[in-house]
């Protein structure tokens, strides 16, 4: 039995498996420019962020109905539940949709249609989280704010993700005030490839209770120490960090350091069709390469449902924790 552990970082189209996308591509009548899935799979050699985003975004056009949200989202419930996760977080990107005609009903009451009924198929509890792409305007993520309203029921909270240089999280300061006066909660991804200062702005200016990657906040001694103090949570994500080469190698990411600093450390796996590895695989690479004890893991599947948004259900929470603390490793 895989360790129990929550998600709180995987992007729900970045588990668009190639299978999967020529299915839904024959079903939809959707060309892809790959011959077949080993060919599509070749093209997974990143150089960066931005060179992933690009096959990110290109490989959605399979997505257009709510059944093919409902697939997707099953899919990954099913891989992740078999890893030991037992609750998770869900990203998704409406402005990609959106801008392709697909409505934010049709993303919403598609993911909903295998969310809803997760906890029974998969017994995995979620909650989902919107991201604005940050590379697009202000005022687009406000009107897709705005889009959402009618389905803030099914939606925790907000998030912004995509190519981070250069689109720093002030620019988002208005949408994430208005959503805390929704009451939704609030995350951003930070220090993946951008500098420690839109980890700060993140927590300062967007009002952010966890950062997404937060990997360089190891370049700022004092921003650490912050974070220690305030316990703001990190989701990493190392066999990402690998692939797009925000580390050199796996055996130099700083899990160990960060953990030992005292930082509050989750491990997910991000876009786990693109990047090698579900969030069970992740906790295994950490836990072969890395050297992690069993003590360490442990620690890192408590802090997951200690980060997680599960503040309205305190007894599940404390019922997962019990869960990790029973856990015995082989
Ligand atoms: O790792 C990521 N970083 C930023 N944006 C993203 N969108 C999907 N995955 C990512
Ligand atoms: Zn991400």
């Amino acid at each position: 039995m895989p360790l129990p552990k929550a998600e709180l970082h995987l992007h729900i189209e970045g588990t668009l498996e190639p299978e999967l996308a020529f299915e839904l591509a024959a079903r939809n009548g959707v060309a892809l420019p790959y011959a077949h899935t080993d060919a599509l799979r070749k093209a997974y050699e990143f150089e960066d962020l931005q060179s992933f985003l690009n096959l990110y975004y290109e490989l959605m056009a399979v997505l257009r109905t709510e059944q093919d949200f409902a697939d997707l989202a099953d899919a990954y419930l099913a891989r992740a539940a078999a890893q030991g996760v037992r609750h998770a977080e869900i990203f998704f990107d409406p402005q990609a949709h959106l801008a392709r005609g697909v409505g934010m009903g049709t993303v919403v009451e598609g993911l909903w249609r295998a969310l809803g009924r997760s906890e029974e198929t998969h017994g995995v509890s979620t909650q989902l989280i919107m991201c604005f792409l940050r590379d697009e305007s202000a005022a687009s993520a406000m009107e897709t704010l705005e889009a959402a309203k009618p389905y803030l029921d099914r939606i925790v909270g907000i998030g912004l993700d995509s190519a981070e240089v250069g689109h720093p999280p002030v620019k988002f300061r208005e949408v994430y005030e208005a959503a805390a006066a929704l009451g939704l909660r609030r995350v951003a991804h930070a220090g993946e490839e951008g500098p420690p200062s839109y980890i700060t702005e993140a927590l300062d200016v967007l009002g952010v209770e966890r950062v997404d990657h937060g990997l360089r906040c190891m370049e700022d001694p004092a921003l650490v120490e912050r974070l220690v103090r305030e316990r703001v949570p990190l989701t990493l994500c190392p066999l990402s960090n690998v692939r797009l080469r925000t580390v050199d190698t796996l055996a130099e990411h700083p899990l160990p350091a960060m953990l030992d600093a005292g930082l509050l450390c989750t491990v997910n796996s991000d876009d786990p069709a693109y990047f090698g590895g579900y969030a069970g695989d992740n906790f295994d690479a950490v836990r072969r390469i890395l050297g992690l004890t069993d003590e360490r893991l442990r620690e890192l599947a408590r802090n997951s449902f200690t980060a997680s948004f599960l503040a309205h259900d305190e007894e599940r929470r404390a019922g997962y924790l019990a869960e990790v603390e029973a856990y015995e490793f082989e």
